[in-house]
Parts: C-alpha cells; structure tokens; sequence
C-alpha cells in the first residue's frame, strides 16, 4: 500500500514492541524504512521481534512507568519523527469489582506513564516536525462497560492528544483506536466465543488485523496525514458508532 522506502531516513520508537500489535507496527516501519527503537518489559519478547526485522530494530527493556528510566532513555534518543505509545493494557472487571490499586494501575499505564512518554520525546519530535500515535480503544467516550478504568485513561488521552496538538503544532499527534484486533494479548483477556460475538455485532461484522493497525500508523508517519492533528481515528468495523462493546456478561455491575 505505502510506497517502499516511504520512511527511509526517519527513527521511531514504539512500545510494547514485543508482541502483537507493537511487534507488526515495528515490523512494518523497518519494512519501509525506519529505524525503530522497541521498549518493553520483556526483552525475549523483543528478541524476537529483532529477529524478525532483522538490521533497523534495536530495542531495550523498559517499563514505561519507571519514570526516571523511560524518561532518560526516551531524551537519550534524541532526534525522534515518531512516537508509537502502543504498550498498554487493564483487566476486565465490572467497575464495582475494581480496587482503588486495580484503578490506579491501568490509568498509571494507560494515561500518566503515557503522557510521561510523550513529554519525554517532545524536543526530540519537535526538532524534526515529529508524530505521536496512541494507540487507544474504539470510543472510550461513549463508555465500556467492563474497563471503566480504561476507558476513562484512554479518554484521557485522547483530551491529552487534542490539546497538545492545539499547543504543540510543531508535533502532530494522533489516537489510532482499533476494535477488536485478534492478537494474543486479547486472547488471554477474552476466550473466543465471546470475541466472535463482539465481532459479528460490528456494522462490517469483521475484526481488524494487525497489519491494517500497522498500515494506518506508518500512514500517520507520512506527509499523507500532513493536515491532520489531534484527531481519534477508530478502525473498529464501525463498531463505536452503534455503541462499544459490552465485556462484561452483566452491563450492571
Ligand atoms: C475487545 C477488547 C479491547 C481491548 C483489548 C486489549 O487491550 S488487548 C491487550 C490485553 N493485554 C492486557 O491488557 C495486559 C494484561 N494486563 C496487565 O498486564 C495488568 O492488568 C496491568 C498492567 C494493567 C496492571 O498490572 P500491575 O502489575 O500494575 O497490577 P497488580 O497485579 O500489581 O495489581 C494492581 C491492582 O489491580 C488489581 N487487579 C489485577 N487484576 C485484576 C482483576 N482481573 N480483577 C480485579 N482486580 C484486578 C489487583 O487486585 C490490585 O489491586 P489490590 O488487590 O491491591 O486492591
Ligand atoms: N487487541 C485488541 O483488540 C486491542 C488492543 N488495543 C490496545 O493496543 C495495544 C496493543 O495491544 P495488543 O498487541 O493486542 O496486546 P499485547 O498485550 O500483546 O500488547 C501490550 C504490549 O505492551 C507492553 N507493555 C505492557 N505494560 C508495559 C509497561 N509497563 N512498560 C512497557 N511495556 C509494557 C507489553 O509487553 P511486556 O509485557 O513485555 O512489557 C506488550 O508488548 C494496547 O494498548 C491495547 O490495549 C486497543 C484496542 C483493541
């Protein structure tokens, strides 16, 4: 789809590159041409994903909420073009089963160690008109029962993408908000039954793939996404426009 080399030249760094999404997002800016740094916690996780990219993929094991460590490493890199903050994650829990820790642990991720990421790299991105994309949940706004938590530190999020692209026009900043993408991580989330459910209720009656959330974030790298900033593009199969999900057998709990 993008032309080959289309990133040649242009360094991103991308969390959560040892798995799943973050891995084929990886994969796919070496493919066309950028040199990507991956973080994650697990580094056989990103081993792996090295050995799948081959030369333009270096990584280095990092817990995003380790603010001291993410930060230095993160300005270390200096000039950056763009930022993919994909690592993220929570449990499903209907919201009174959620502890005041249980809360603060997916909004720590998901919203603050976010945010840390973005203020860390933000010299870095402005020095070369860089981009940040966040990878969020399709319509956190209209409310997921099951991940009040999450929802509402991806929501955060994308309140924190619109103002800074309003403050920062330097850097052009994006939500990249999938729906259901069948990845491994999900699957230990949701057994396949019900992800087959919340897939067949999608207006495209379809999941999205890894590699389609892939294509978008090189996309949103390119001068094909010049005039845009601040904007939550959900591939979901339209699935936020009838309501989001349900995950939780119960909507009341
Ligand atoms: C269609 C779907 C769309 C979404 C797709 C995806 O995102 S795909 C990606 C899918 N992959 C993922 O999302 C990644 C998987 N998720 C994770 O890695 C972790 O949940 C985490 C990183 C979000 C938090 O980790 P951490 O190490 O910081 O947390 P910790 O262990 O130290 O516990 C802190 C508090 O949380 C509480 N608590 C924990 N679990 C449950 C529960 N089930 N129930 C209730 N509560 C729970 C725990 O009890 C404790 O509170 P307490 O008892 O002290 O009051
Ligand atoms: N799959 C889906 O249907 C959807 C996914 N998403 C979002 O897309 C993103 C990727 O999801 P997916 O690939 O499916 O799931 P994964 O669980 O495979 O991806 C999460 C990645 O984040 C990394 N990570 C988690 N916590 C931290 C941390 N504290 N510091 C650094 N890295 C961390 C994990 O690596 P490690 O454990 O080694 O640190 C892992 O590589 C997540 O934000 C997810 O919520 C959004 C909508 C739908």
């Amino acid at each position: 789809m993008l032309p080959d080399g289309v990133l040649r030249g242009k360094t991103a760094l991308v969390s959560g590159a040892g798995s799943g999404i973050g891995r084929a997002v990886s994969l796919r800016l070496v493919e066309l041409g950028a040199s990507v740094v991956g973080v994650g916690r697990r580094a056989e996780r990103l081993a792996e994903t090295a050995s799948l990219a081959g030369e333009g993929f270096r990584y280095q094991a990092l817990d995003i909420r380790d603010r001291a460590a993410a930060g230095a490493f993160v300005a270390g890199l200096g000039g950056l073009d763009l930022l993919v903050n994909n690592a993220g994650g929570q449990f499903i829990a209907p919201a009174s089963a959620i502890s005041p820790r249980g809360f603060a642990a997916v909004a720590d991720l998901n919203l603050t160690a976010t945010a840390s990421m973005i203020q860390a790299a933000r010299e870095g991105l402005a020095e070369r008109g860089g981009r940040v994309v966040n990878l969020s949940l399709s319509a956190p706004e209209r409310g997921i029962p099951g991940l009040a938590h999450s929802a509402a530190a991806r929501a955060g999020i994308a309140a924190l993408t619109r103002t800074l692209a309003r403050q920062w026009p330097g850097i052009r900043l994006f939500c990249l908000a999938p729906g259901t993408v069948l990845t491994e991580g999900v699957g230990e989330e949701l057994p396949p039954e019900q992800l087959a459910r919340i897939v067949a209720k999608t207006p495209l009656g379809r999941d999205t793939s890894t590699a389609e959330v892939a294509e978008w974030v090189a996309a949103l790298g390119t001068g094909i996404a010049d005039a845009v900033s601040g904007s939550l593009i959900e591939l979901d199969g339209g699935s936020g426009l009838v309501a989001a999900a349900s995950l939780n057998e119960s909507e009341q709990a």
